[in-house]
């Protein structure tokens, strides 16, 4: 593992398109037991919230630790600098460790979220997705977030929300060429109408109860005003313009628990000052002004 810098366009892929690195490490863990596995997250981060949301909506605090990075990130990557930014586990200074202890010739970007096994001194799985999978297994309190009868539906609809939404928004704010962010920029905002008619017709994304395949959304639409559509250029329209996504992200946002797991202060630090490419001053947009997560939802 040397090459820790980041660079806009280091997962371009010469034609000014952004391409996501796929994730490495994809083992699966049946089973936990309380101090067995533990989550590194940055507050942050869209695909580290989902995992930290599901944590604590499946009753796992107790059971799973976590350790949160530093929301600045330079060119050595993800760091705990303490405070609340330790490593909990190892008291490491960079994230980078829990890769290199696990694959010494891993020459990836080192990416939160991490799911980590002390037993076996390793990174069980650094994808999101599956990582919230075996988080829903694990957990005995709240809802199934991926009930069996909906799985067709979830996967349906996860795809092209990760494709245009979740992803959407860094390929527009990464691309590399005015042709490929229009490409993106015209899919993120037909999708969100898509989904905005969607939830006008039924509470959740796939019908009456609440599944992964929201939370999928919910992260990125928490992020919308504040950066993207300042930091990343996606500026067709606010969340709060849409009739059914503004009051469905608030519904979220007010269920038990979420409120706590998100820090704006640490998303906006972290997409302001970590990609010089795009925000070269680094100074931290100050709105918006006009959102109250807390306004009744009127939903359901
Ligand atoms: N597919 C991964 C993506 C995770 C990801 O890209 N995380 C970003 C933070 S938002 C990261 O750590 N990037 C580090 C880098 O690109 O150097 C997942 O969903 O878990």
């Amino acid at each position: 593992m040397t090459d820790t810098v980041f660079k806009l366009g280091a997962e371009e892929a010469g034609d000014g398109r952004f391409r996501r690195q796929q994730s490495k490490f994809r083992d699966w863990a049946d089973t936990t037991e309380p101090g067995r596995h533990d989550l590194y997250v940055s507050y942050a981060c869209p695909w580290a919230h989902r995992t930290i949301i599901v944590r604590r909506l499946k009753g796992l605090e107790d059971v799973v630790g976590m350790s949160v990075v530093h929301p600045y990130r330079d060119e050595r990557g993800w760091a705990f600098t303490g405070g609340e930014h330790r490593d909990e586990l190892h008291d490491w200074d960079f994230l980078v460790d829990a890769y290199d202890a696990t694959d010494p010739s891993f020459e990836g970007r080192v990416s939160v979220p991490v799911l980590w096994d002390r037993q076996e001194h390793r990174i069980v799985n650094n994808e999101s997705a599956d990582i919230i999978r075996m988080l829903n297994a694990w957990g005995t309190e709240g809802p199934d977030l991926y009930p069996e009868d909906l799985r067709a539906e979830i996967d349906a609809i996860n795809e092209p929300v990760y494709d245009n939404v979740n992803n959407g928004v860094y390929k527009t704010g990464f691309a590399g060429t005015q042709e490929a962010y229009e490409e993106s920029f015209t899919a993120l905002f037909d999708w969100l109408g898509r989904l905005d008619e969607r939830l006008g017709g039924r509470r959740y994304l796939a019908g009456d109860r609440i599944t992964e395949a929201d939370w999928r959304l919910f992260t990125t639409l928490l992020r919308f005003d504040a950066v993207y559509h300042v930091h990343f250029k996606c500026n067709g329209h606010r969340l709060i313009e849409y009739a059914n996504l503004w009051p469905f992200a608030r519904e979220l946002h007010q269920w038990p628990g979420v409120a706590e797991t998100v820090r704006f202060d640490e998303i906006k630090r972290h997409y302001y000052t970590t990609h010089p490419e795009l925000n070269p001053r680094r100074i931290i947009a100050a709105g918006p002004l006009d959102m109250d997560w807390t306004e009744p939802h009127g939903r359901g």
